[in-house]
């Protein structure tokens, strides 16, 4: 297994967690290190043992063996020490529909026990991380699905947590509000917040995390970044150029060219897989026009993070 470690401050520290359930052990000797200003993804498909990982670590569940340390202190259920260093944002909303956002926000700020002032100044800074400053005095009924799972996350932030848990949060938002989550997660981490982000979406993923842990089964399978996970595979790009005339002749040439693991072609199309393939795009055209060749459309498809998984447990990341 791919194991890398973070190089910054590291914020959250979990130490071989276990759970079961009866018979089903849901998160079988997890281990993993966040640092200040990273965002790991915590990528597996429905019931690989996420929500349960993430309960631990935020207090939420006693974990039968392990441990858990968030910002030096250690976390126990029955300890609200060290809570205040994590920011909960679960699946399940938590707002009240007769309420606006801002006033849902300054709710919880009281809740919390925020001084007025403090609270008021930090209720603006929240409505603009999560883009709702324009819709803060509608009613959180009048709000989309993504407009209340943003406030949800805003909730989370209200006390400045140094580690961040986001618990699927695109799943079922609209497009809008999708990106408007992954835009706040980004700033965010810029500003050196640890984040924890539990996905299914592997776009989401790939675009985000800075470390992904693949989880299947209760077990982090692989880590990494999506650049390692996917190396580590060792599956290769594939560059399909669709070629007006000849390209048997081709072939041959591009097959020796260094760093490319195979060429293939048919009628209309060369197919080259190399580890870089795009690398080498610009000698292979220059190859192909040389000879009198015309190309038309060149299509790149990398290994990713669903290949990775495919490739680990024989499944599909989404069912
Ligand atoms: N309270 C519980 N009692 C019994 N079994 C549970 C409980 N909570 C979780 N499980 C089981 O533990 C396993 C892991 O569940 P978990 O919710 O952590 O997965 P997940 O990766 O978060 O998936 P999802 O995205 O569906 O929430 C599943 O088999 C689930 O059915």
């Amino acid at each position: 297994m791919i194991v890398s470690t973070t190089s910054s401050e590291p914020i959250a520290e979990v130490s071989g967690l276990h759970k079961r359930f009866g018979a089903v052990h849901a998160v079988n000797d997890v281990s993993l290190r966040i640092g200040a200003g990273e965002t790991y993804g915590l990528l597996g498909p429905n019931g690989a043992g996420k929500t349960t990982t993430i309960s631990m670590l935020a207090g939420l569940l006693e974990p039968d063996e392990g441990t858990v340390v968030v910002a030096g202190t250690p976390i126990r259920p029955r300890s609200t020490k060290g809570r205040e260093a994590i920011g909960l944002v679960p699946q399940d909303l938590a707002i009240y529909p007769d309420l606006s956002g801002e006033e849902n926000l300054s709710f919880f700020a009281a809740l919390y026990g925020m001084p007025n002032r403090e609270a008021s100044q930090r209720v603006t800074e929240i409505l603009d991380v999560i883009g709702l400053t324009d819709r803060r005095k509608d009613r959180t009924s009048k709000y989309s699905g993504g407009m209340k799972r943003r406030l949800n996350i805003g909730i989370g932030l209200l006390h400045s947590p140094r580690l961040l848990i986001l618990d699927e949060p695109t799943v079922g938002v609209d497009p809008q509000s999708r990106n408007a989550i992954l835009e706040s997660v980004e700033a965010l981490s810029g500003e050196g917040m640890a984040v924890l982000y539990t996905t299914h979406y592997m776009e989401e993923a790939e675009r985000l995390c800075d470390r992904i842990g693949i989880i299947d089964d209760g077990t982090v399978i692989a880590e990494g970044t999506t650049a390692e996970l996917t190396a580590s595979i060792g599956e290769q790009e594939r560059v399909r150029i669709e070629v007006n005339g000849q390209v048997e002749d081709a072939v041959e040439h591009i097959r020796a060219m260094d760093g490319i693991a195979d060429v293939g072609a048919d009628d209309h199309a060369l197919v080259i897989l190399a580890s870089d393939g795009s690398h080498h795009l610009p000698a292979i055209i220059g190859h192909l026009t040389d000879g009198g060749a015309q190309i038309g459309s060149i299509d790149v498809t990398r290994p990713d993070l669903e290949a990775v998984f495919l490739h680990l447990t024989g499944k599909a990341l989404r069912e």
